[in-house]
């Protein structure tokens, strides 16, 4: 099943109406993901919590059409300008081990047979503000986790798609390399402002860097609550975890979170 096309003069770049997703194993048939509507404008940095197993990679699969839908919409707006609809990235390694930093970074631009000049600029400019200029010429395996995750996030942005998913990108990371990355994230994501879908299962991450929270339910994963977060941007990490507000937020989530928490390990027992 194709995502279908949003009217731009709509305002919203992702709508998505009553999505569900049943998979069938031996034990049976399960529901992943249940009857979910979102409506995301463009610019929003959008982040998805929940317990594990809730359904948040299965929604992000089938907003990236790797994934079929059992039911519901998915519409997301187009500009005809031929950029790609998506580009994500996973918590484990998403780029191609036997090519160099540059050329991973490159490789959306070069598939879509983009001007050499312009792919030069972009993939420089990105590698730049991800501090991987020096490490161009490196090959994945010459690499921290850490700065292969900074070569997801060039290749990401210079791709210029229409949306951004990344599903978990920062958690297999140690703390310190954890928060350098959102601050960095957020820096470059501050110059583009581009739609993003970030799953998470940090509400402090949730806080962080989202414009708007979704909580999610136990398997089946339902949309629980919605949360604005009101800090004004651009933010500094470090400073905004000081805040007493950032506090009480984080406070208030995790209240709505932590029976699913509890009733997603009641199902594992
Ligand atoms: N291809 C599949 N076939 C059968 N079941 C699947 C498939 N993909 C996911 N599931 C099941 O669907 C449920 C939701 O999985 P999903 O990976 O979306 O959860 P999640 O919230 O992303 O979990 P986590 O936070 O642990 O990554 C889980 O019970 C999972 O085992």
């Amino acid at each position: 099943m194709q995502n279908q096309d949003l009217d731009s003069a709509s305002g919203s770049k992702i709508r998505v109406k009553g999505l569900t997703k049943q998979f069938t194993s031996k034990g049976g048939t399960f529901v992943a993901v249940d009857d979910v509507s979102l409506d995301i404008p463009a610019g929003r940095f959008f982040m998805i919590v929940g317990p594990s197993g809730c359904g948040k990679t299965t929604l992000l699969r089938m907003l990236a059409g790797l994934e079929t839908r059992t039911s519901g919409s998915i519409e997301i707006t187009r500009g005809d300008t031929g950029r790609p609809v998506n580009s994500m990235i996973f918590q484990g390694d998403s780029i191609f081990p036997w090519m160099t930093v540059w050329d991973n970074a490159a490789y959306g631009l070069r598939m879509r047979g983009v001007p050499k000049a312009d792919i030069k600029e972009t993939v420089g400019h990105y590698l730049d503000r991800t501090g991987l200029s020096k490490f161009a010429g490196s090959y994945p395996h010459q690499l921290s986790g850490g700065m292969r995750q900074r070569v997801s996030i060039a290749r990401a942005f210079a791709n210029d798609p229409e949306i951004l998913l990344m599903d978990e990108p920062f958690s297999a990371l140690d703390e310190q390399n954890k928060t350098l990355l959102q601050q960095e994230l957020l820096r470059i994501w501050d110059e583009t402002k581009k739609t993003v879908l970030f799953i998470t299962h940090s509400v402090d991450e949730a806080v962080t860097m989202g414009d708007q929270i979704m909580v999610m339910t136990a398997q089946p994963g339902r949309a629980k609550v919605l949360i604005d977060v009101p800090f004004e941007r651009p933010r500094h990490v470090l400073e905004l975890r000081a805040r007493p507000e950032y506090g009480e937020l984080v406070y208030q989530i995790w209240d709505s979170l932590r029976e699913e928490v509890q009733r997603a390990q009641r199902v594992e027992e």
